[in-house]
């Protein structure tokens, strides 16, 4: 909101100017040669206040809660500011480089077209500035991008520094501007904008800001300079040594030339001054004859003196060379780790869990490097099929063109960060051109594998995954401790991804499948693979068995398991909701099927009693069969799948599991009748070993009307289903079967009835408060006659 301007007149600025001599002295700080500076400024600020002129804002009320956390923050390593700054006169520069790729003119001419960072010092005015000569902002886009347009991170950076988090992250949260006011209390953006005048952005981090056009700075060209007015106990940042400092550890990455105006003490000679000389000649008068031998010798002298002076130039801080165009062997771990927290604005002490450096060559040439970070971000899955934003950067040919590039990397790793530098693709096309480069295709194919193997190398190297029969005494080497863990980090991390990938990318589906983790009844508590799970099959065993629910514990405990378990066959838990889903694509294995075991099809070999037991309950099955017609039950059949249970229900193969259409029921948007579409058919299936199974069976025989046989079959049914991780649809009618069943171990009478309350006692009840309440409504009406009652009654 803008806050009309002249609101707080700025009286003292006028009242009094700086003054004249000490803008002079300023000059060598390098801030402007200009010889009108002075005039100019006088236009400038005190400390205390804004430019009067200036229209005044608002920031938004988000923004300014994060400046108040910025500004009372105890942070000790306020250093951050810096690389924060960079980045983003980085970012500038490389948005106009862009720019000039389709339109040349666009640079401008002489200074302007180059493009660096410029760092300079004002040691008396306590002054940093950082200068770009990036794009620049208009006056609007100083208003929206610094303080009124909050972004989707400022909320989320100011909660997480509400629950200790580190400031540290700042930049991943898209907000590093605000990071000046670590160490400057007053900060000046100016900037120019091919499109718009100059304007100064100022605010001292109280809630407003004011943005004023600038006719007394010299003129910009094009760019931006931040001018930090340094708080008191930041006068560190004025020390050309600590900056030096600085900005080599954080400008390792920075593909644009950074400046430091930095001051050389060097030997001028300089004629000698003639008041020098007179002052010696006045005293020389009382001195002794010796010195006036010397004084003799002085003047025969030339006139000159040699005097140390300060000189400035701009001294080249950093080497831009790419770390992804050298050679891999010759960059070192640190290096990477680094190069991967400047990327992707991590600078946590994780390291990232995997990289990948790699030139690819043939038709498409390209060079790049991906990084595994060590952590997924708290909001990878919640927007994953609205958001288009992969997190590799593309260059080409060293010219940084996008990071939002979604025709890089599939959906399901963006999750990777890095960047790929293309020789191949064109650099004088628009976006949307690019876009549609035919070998953009060919760089996705190769990145999906490259990314592939990454991930897969993480699993190769981790001690914790190796099969041990696998492991060929191969030597432990000293960082298999550092390995040790980690592919079971990064499936925690992003695992879901990767059964994400198996949904959507078919031509990887393999190999995504080779990366797949899960816990299985033979796990240990571990993480198995499916390589794992084929190497401990029985022998004649054709599928790979898995099952899915809610939790680990509870499907140990399922009766689907039952016989599988004493069989000693695996059986995977799939427990993640996203697994259903991931089993309806993943049909196979290495040339094995994949078996729900809560569904019709498990074949654990053949059993010659089979048909007989078939045979044996034909009667019992029929029966059962047509008496739950109107249940959607297909079939009663004879399990092989139970042990201890009597009776469980399977669904058939192409349909929900249990366990589908329970998640599916909790999903607000479902729509019920499509519900009812997918939901599997149902099949009982009874354990013939079982004694109630076997009464059943008897009574059935005996006659199949039997109203109590018919009961107890259909409450078997529904405890089947709870059993089976069915919802029930009544759970009333279960209940009542309960209770009748619970009468008759108590040898109550089925008829026994509920006794019936004393209606006439229920009447006087119902009376008496009736009364009650009619005193209350009169007491509050009229309170000195209720008054005057209670003290009768109490007299
Ligand atoms: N030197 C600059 N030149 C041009 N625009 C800038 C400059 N510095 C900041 N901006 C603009 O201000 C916005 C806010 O900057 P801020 O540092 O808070 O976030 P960001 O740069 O988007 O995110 P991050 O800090 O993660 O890079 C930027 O997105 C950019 O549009």
């Amino acid at each position: 909101r803008k806050i009309h301007a002249n609101a707080e007149a700025d009286s003292e600025e006028l009242v009094n100017p700086p003054k004249v001599e000490e803008k002079i002295g300023a000059v060598p700080n390098g801030l402007s040669t200009d010889s009108d500076v002075a005039k100019r400024e006088a236009e400038s600020i005190s400390k205390r206040n804004l430019r009067a002129n200036a229209e005044k804002f608002e920031f938004q009320a988000e923004v300014s809660r994060l400046m108040d956390i910025i500004i009372n923050s105890l942070y000790s390593n306020k250093d951050i500011f810096l690389r924060e700054l960079i980045s983003n006169a980085s970012d500038a520069l490389d948005k106009i480089r862009f720019l000039s790729l389709t339109d040349k003119e666009i640079l401008g001419e002489g200074d302007t077209a180059k493009l660096d960072i410029q760092i300079k010092l004002d040691k008396e005015k306590k002054i940093l500035s950082i200068r770009d000569r990036g794009i620049g902002m208009t006056k609007d886009d100083l208003i929206k991008n610094l303080g009124t347009i909050a972004k989707s991170g400022t909320s989320a950076f100011v909660e997480k520094m509400q629950t200790s988090g580190d400031l540290n992250l700042i930049g991943q949260f898209g907000v590093g501007f605000y990071s000046v006011y670590l160490v400057a209390d007053y900060v000046e953006v100016i900037s120019k904008h091919n499109d718009d005048k100059q304007y100064v952005w100022e605010s001292k981090a109280d809630g407003a800001f004011a943005i004023s056009e600038d006719v007394w700075n010299e003129p910009l060209g094009r760019g931006t300079e931040i001018r930090l007015h340094l708080r008191e106990e930041a006068g560190e940042y004025l020390e050309e040594a600590k900056l030096k400092e600085l900005v080599k550890r954080y400008s390792e990455f920075i593909n644009f030339p950074i400046y430091l105006w930095a001051s050389k003490e060097v030997d001028v000679e300089v004629p000698a001054d003639e008041d020098e000389s007179s002052d010696e000649e006045e005293t020389s008068d009382s001195s002794s004859s010796e010195e006036e031998v010397e004084d003799e010798d002085a003047e025969k002298k030339p006139k000159s003196k040699t005097v140390k002076e300060t000189t400035y130039e701009w001294e080249l801080l950093n080497d831009v060379k790419a770390i992804w165009l050298r050679n891999p062997k010759e960059v070192t771990e640190e290096e990477y780790t680094k190069f991967y927290q400047s990327l992707a604005k991590d600078f946590s002490e994780e390291k990232p869990l995997s990289w990948s450096h790699f030139t690819a060559e043939g038709d498409v040439e390209f060079k790049a490097v991906l990084f595994v970070p060590p952590k997924a971000p708290q909001d990878l899955y919640e927007s994953y099929y609205n958001t288009k934003k992969s997190n590799l950067k593309l260059y080409v040919r060293r010219v940084f063109i996008s990071e939002e590039f979604d025709e890089l990397l599939p959906k399901y790793l963006n999750f990777l960060k890095g960047l790929v530098d293309s020789d191949t693709l064109p650099l004088n096309v628009s976006r949307e051109m690019l876009q549609q480069h035919s070998s953009l295709k060919t760089i996705k194919k190769k990145l999906i594998r490259k990314a592939l193997d990454m991930i897969r190398k993480i699993a190769d190297e981790d001690p914790d995954e190796s099969n041990d029969k696998d492991k060929k005494d191969v030597e432990k080497s000293s960082d298999d401790d550092e390995k040790k863990g980690q592919y079971a980090k990064f499936w925690n991390e992003f695992g879901k991804s990767i059964k994400l990938g198996i949904i959507e990318d078919a031509s990887n589906r393999n190999r995504l499948a080779k990366l797949l983790r899960f816990e299985s009844t033979k796990s240990g508590g571990k993480l198995a693979s499916l390589d794992q799970y084929i190497s401990r099959m029985k022998p004649g065993q054709k599928d790979i068995f898995y099952i899915t629910g809610n939790s680990k514990e509870q499907l140990e405990k399922s009766p689907f398991l039952e016989r599988l378990t004493k069989k000693n066959y695996e059986v995977i838990f799939f427990t993640d909701p996203v697994d259903e889903y991931l089993m309806q694509y993943l049909m196979d294995y290495e040339d094995k099927k994949f078996q729900n075991v809560s569904k019709e099809g498990l074949k654990l070999g053949k059993d010659s009693k089979d048909k007989d037991l078939k045979e044996s309950f034909k009667d019992l099955t029929k029966w059962w069969k047509s008496a739950l017609a109107s249940e959607n039950v297909d079939d009663v059949k004879i399990s092989n799948r139970l042990a201890d249970t009597p009776c469980v229900v399977v669904t058939s193969k192409y349909g929900w599991s249990a366990n589908m259409e329970r998640i599916m029921q909790s999903q607000t948007l479902s729509d019920a009748s499509k519900q009812a579409y997918m939901r599997g058919k149902r099949v009982l299936e009874i354990n013939p070993r079982h004694p109630i199974i076997k009464e059943l069976q008897e009574r059935v025989v005996k006659d199949s009307e039997d109203e109590g046989v018919k009961k107890t079959a259909q409450l078997m049914y529904q405890t089947a289903l709870m059993e089976s991780g069915f919802l029930l649809s009544d759970p009333k009618h279960f209940a009542s079967n309960i209770y009748d069943s619970v009468k008759s171990s108590l040898n109550i009478s089925p008829d026994a009835a509920v006794e019936e309350e004393d209606e006439a006692e229920e009447a006087e009840a119902e009376a008496e408060a009736e009364a009650e309440s009619k005193e209350a409504s009169t007491s509050k009406g009229d309170d000195a006659a209720a008054d005057a009652d209670t003290l009768k009654d109490e007299l």
